[in-house]
């Protein structure tokens, strides 16, 4: 099978560049889902670079790794600006975390597109209190295609696109892992009273 986004990107490889975002809760599969993009690129023979914001510094600097482990390098930056110094000969740029990035991000990935580039972007599409995360929804509505991946809802194995936070802190930023969070569905994250009125 060939998921939209491959057919795209082969027939479009060596023209116009193009935007894409993978989006969903915590343990969705989006840095999975960003990985498994940059290496069949890799496979392709394309130069590839990936980004991370500077402040995710979960599992050091200078890799992307999903909460199963899988990893690619990558480097990080302190402000989406710097993406665009990339080497000229790059034809595919993924990013990850986006949601910590400032809010030129945007502006910085059509900059790049416009350039011939395939840009892929991951991040949270919602924070802790359900609001809209950064840049993340204005990429979504500038992305050619958006994907929205569900993790499994620890409360009642629904489909899940919340991240439930189950430490006591008001900070937006707070970085953390299962210690931290829990995907919910919404039913789950907003404790509704799911029994029939009838
Ligand atoms: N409740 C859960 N639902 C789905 N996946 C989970 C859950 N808890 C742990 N995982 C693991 O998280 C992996 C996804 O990790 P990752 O791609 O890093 O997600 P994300 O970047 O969206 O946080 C899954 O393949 C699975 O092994
Ligand atoms: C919901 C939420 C999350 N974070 C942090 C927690 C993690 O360090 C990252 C998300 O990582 P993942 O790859 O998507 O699992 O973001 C935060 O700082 N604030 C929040 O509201
Ligand atoms: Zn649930």
């Amino acid at each position: 099978m060939m998921l939209f986004s491959e057919h795209n990107f082969h027939r479009r490889r060596d023209s116009i560049g193009s935007i894409e975002v993978i989006c969903g809760s915590m343990f969705s599969g989006k840095t999975e889902e960003l990985i498994r993009r940059m290496k069949r690129a890799q496979f392709a023979k394309l130069p590839v670079e990936i980004f991370k914001p500077e402040v995710d510094i979960r599992y050091g600097l200078n890799e992307v790794v999903s909460h199963d482990s899988n990893s690619i390098p990558s480097t990080p930056v302190a402000h989406s600006s710097a993406i665009l110094l990339l080497s000229s000969e790059t034809k595919v740029v993924g990013i990850d975390e986006a949601q910590f990035f400032d809010e030129e991000l945007p502006d910085v990935c059509i900059q790049l597109a416009n350039r011939g580039i395939r840009v892929i972007v991951a991040g949270l599409d919602m924070d802790y209190l359900g609001k809209p995360f950064g840049p993340i929804p204005n990429l979504m509505a500038i992305a050619e295609e958006v994907t929205k991946v569900h993790a499994v809802c620890v409360q009642c194995g629904a489909p899940a696109n919340y991240s439930y936070r189950t430490q006591q802190s008001d900070a937006r930023v707070l970085l953390g892992e299962k210690e931290s969070y829990e995907p919910r569905c919404r039913s789950c994250y907003f404790e509704l009273d799911t029994e029939d009125p009838c």
